[in-house]
């Protein structure tokens, strides 16, 4: 069939033919307005325990390029923060644009960013990552904009991986990692009921979305659009603005962990 991806024949505004719930009433990104994210003193903070053992390969999967992880135990989780119960890490991948203007798929107040990374966790109070995916609260997506700014030491192990997967399809082992060093000194957050920002754009994620950025320079920016959308043989299409821009937030209310 008519894949989909980001280009304008099958790019976002196509996918509702496909994924009708694309009009649904908790589509993801959405714009995050500052002022109108309320405070919520019962929000708890964010608890992100991640050991590098289970980080297990990297692969290009043609719409972006996620490093895996051993998800079949307690040893990487996310606890805490808006969810109660443990959610397992699942993934991780990113987001970006053809120029250093765009890229990110949430927005503050109308500011995007170069890129946004997405760590992928699963309630583990369904039996599978593919039947949390379904439910209403089976999974959590912890969101960091990436702004440009200073090199990145920590980004440049992922992104010194790339060139071993640059066309669709292609994977190699990304051992010893831990996620946790991409992550800000704040873990301040916004939070809201959201989807997959993908196709199936599955209406199960609940949305935690870090106010401070991390940074990354322009050049480690070229890093990542040197992948491409496209497999070995076939034409060469650079992946670069594999961004859904953000999308209406229906009555939905976005709360702060801080004032
Ligand atoms: C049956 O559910 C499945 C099975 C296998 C993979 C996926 N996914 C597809 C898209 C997708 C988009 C994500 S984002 N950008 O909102 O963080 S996370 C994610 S996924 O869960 O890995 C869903
Ligand atoms: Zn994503």
């Amino acid at each position: 069939s008519h894949a989909w991806g980001y280009a304008p024949c099958n790019g976002p505004d196509k996918w509702v033919q496909d994924f009708p719930v694309a009009d649904g009433p908790r589509q993801s990104p959405i714009d995050i307005v500052p002022s109108q994210a309320k405070y919520d003193a019962s929000l708890k903070p964010l608890q992100l325990k991640y050991d590098p053992a289970t980080s297990k390969g990297i692969l290009n999967n043609g719409h972006s390029f996620q490093v895996d992880f051993a998800d079949d135990d307690d040893r990487s989780t996310l606890t805490g923060g808006p969810i109660s119960g443990t959610y397992r890490l699942r993934q991780f991948h990113f987001h970006w644009g053809g120029g250093d203007d765009r890229g990110s798929e949430h927005t503050v107040g109308g500011t995007k960013f170069a890129c946004e990374l997405h760590l992928v966790h699963w309630n583990t109070k369904y039996p599978s990552f593919g039947d949390a995916a379904s439910k209403p609260d089976g999974l959590a997506v912890v969101g960091v904009f990436l702004k440009i700014g200073a090199d990145n030491p920590q980004l440049q192990t992922v992104l010194d991986a790339l060139g071993s997967i640059k066309s669709k399809g292609s994977q190699t082992t990304f051992s010893k990692f831990d996620p946790a060093i991409l992550l800000p000194p704040s873990l301040d957050y916004w939070t809201y009921d959201g989807s997959l920002t993908t196709p199936p754009l599955l209406e199960s994620v609940t949305w935690i979305v870090l106010k401070e950025p991390i940074s990354v320079s322009s050049s480690q920016m070229y890093k990542f659009r040197s992948l491409l959308f496209t497999a070995e043989g076939e034409t060469p299409c650079c992946m670069v603005d594999n961004y859904r821009p953000p999308q209406p937030l229906k009555g939905r209310k976005v709360r702060a962990s801080f004032q």
